[in-house]
């Protein structure tokens, strides 16, 4: 097929590209030197000092999604020993953390005491306009062992990708998705899926989604044993044909049957919409095309459809006419088509902007925010996109918020340390590298 050809020249272009730029991540000497004046610690103890979180009191937990987690991480089930004590309005957010236990345990031994504002009436709140709005609860998917190595330009055997997962759902992470039902020739990487999903489906702990692109992957992911499955549209017309081979309407099709057939054996089903913030071919994607395609998805059964900035070129706001990129406006039009607790981001990091816009899309009233461990990834068919976002980078900055994840941050940057190694490039999170490179400093003066 003609389109077939320009397809694969277009996507050898774009893996040369992402190959040939991928990040080395700079650590500024500013935030090093502050590191260097502070006194000796462990990774460890310096994920705790810099990147635990307070908990921010008096926010809703709740969520309608049928599929969230969050309940099961009430305040009563977070395994940290939580203190208040009523302090003034205009004071400081204080917190103190005492830590004991080896270095990867830091979920399990940590104790922490927190110090909240209180009102006169002892109710707690927070004064701080940026975090008042936040969830005090994010569900993080994990999508580096799926999203991560469906674009490496060597596949990555199996047994790494099973014990990377392992690792991740290890690490706390709710949701690690673990690998996608597409053809072999077109996505090589993955072509092991149902081995994948042999070694890796007993496992406790996390829900395990794959990718299926039509009704004959999504048989081969429940024959496999998929207990949830993704289907993944686009808001851009040229992508849907460079990325799945048909319109966007005739992908709609498809996963109507999808659907359709997972409801009858009761899998739920997640739903992606790529290019929502601009498409690698068309350039800008109006918001309201958006907000069609994940409309579209919800009224199928979708029970979480995740906004995929597939190149990473939004930003928080776009001031400029005519402009692609504008995440608050693209989550604004959504949100009038389906409640945000329905609704996950999914940034890639090609542009430096994904955190940021983690952050606005928080403000607005997201919960749950897609990330790859290490930053791995990048779609085959989408020129010049990076990996996702850092879960590594996500989390820290989570914790400094107060938000809870129940994450394991130190044993998510040994997940990441473990699969950078075998892909021999370094870690693509810059708060795995900088809490790395501050323990490596110090044993060296030992
Ligand atoms: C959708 C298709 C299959 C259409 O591919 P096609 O070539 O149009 O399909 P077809 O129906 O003409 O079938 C061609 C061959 O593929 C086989 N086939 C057909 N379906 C399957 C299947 N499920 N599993 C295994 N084999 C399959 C089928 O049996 C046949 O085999 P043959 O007779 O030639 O030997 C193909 O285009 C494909 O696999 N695309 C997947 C591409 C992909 O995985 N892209 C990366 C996803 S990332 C993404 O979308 C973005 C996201 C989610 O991360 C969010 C974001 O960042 O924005």
């Amino acid at each position: 097929m003609q389109w077939n050809g320009v397809r694969r020249a277009h996507s050898l272009w774009c893996k040369s590209l992402t190959h040939s730029t991928h990040p080395c991540i700079p650590v500024s000497m500013s935030s090093l030197e502050a590191f260097d004046k502070l006194p000796s610690t462990s990774t460890k103890e310096r994920i705790q000092r810099f990147s635990s979180g307070a908990w921010i009191q008096g926010r809703d937990l709740s969520t309608s999604n049928s599929f969230n987690d969050d309940k099961s991480f009430g305040e009563d089930s977070i395994p940290w020993k939580r203190h208040s004590r009523k302090v003034s309005q205009g004071q400081l957010l204080l917190r103190n953390s005492t830590v004991s236990g080896t270095l990867w345990e830091s979920k399990h031994f940590q104790e922490h005491k927190y110090h909240t504002f209180r009102n006169d009436n002892g109710i707690p709140y927070s004064p701080n306009k940026v975090v008042r709005d936040i969830p005090k609860f994010v569900k993080i998917v994990e999508v580096g062992p799926r999203d991560g190595l469906q674009n490496e330009k060597n596949i990555v055997p199996t047994s790494v990708k099973v014990e990377l997962i392992q690792r991740l759902v290890s690490a706390g992470l709710p949701v690690v998705e673990a690998t996608s039902f597409v053809s072999p020739k077109w996505v090589p990487q993955l072509a092991d899926a149902k081995d994948v999903m042999d070694a890796v489906n007993t496992l406790d702990g996390a829900r395990l989604p794959v990718l299926t692109p039509n009704l004959k992957g999504f048989e081969a992911a429940v024959s496999a044993g998929a207990k949830e499955v993704a289907i993944f549209a686009s808001a851009s017309e040229s992508f849907s044909l460079s990325n799945i081979n048909c319109t966007i309407e005739e992908s709609l099709l498809r996963y109507r049957d999808v659907a359709t057939a997972a409801k009858e054996l009761s899998i739920p089903v997640r739903g992606y919409v790529s290019c929502v913030a601009g498409c690698p071919v068309e350039g800008a994607v109006p918001p309201s095309k958006v907000a069609h395609v994940v409309k579209e998805l919800y009224d199928m059964g979708c029970f979480e459809i995740s906004l995929g900035d597939t190149i990473g070129i939004g930003t928080p706001v776009s001031v400029l006419i005519n402009e692609s990129g504008s995440v608050v406006p693209m989550l604004e039009a959504v949100m009038a088509a389906v409640p945000a607790e329905k609704l996950a981001v999914h940034f890639h990091d090609t542009y430096g902007q994904a955190l940021a816009n983690i952050l606005v899309s928080l403000q607005m009233g997201i919960k749950i925010v897609d990330a790859s461990v290490a930053g791995l990834g990048g779609c085959p068919y989408a020129k010049g996109a990076s990996g996702n976002v850092a879960t590594e980078d996500v989390v820290y900055m989570l914790n400094g918020l107060g938000v809870q994840t129940n994450v394991d941050l130190g044993k998510l940057i040994a997940a990441g340390d473990f699969i950078s190694k075998h892909l021999s490039r370094p870690n693509g999170s810059k708060a795995s590298v900088a809490l790395n490179r501050r323990t490596t400093a110090v044993a060296s003066k030992i």
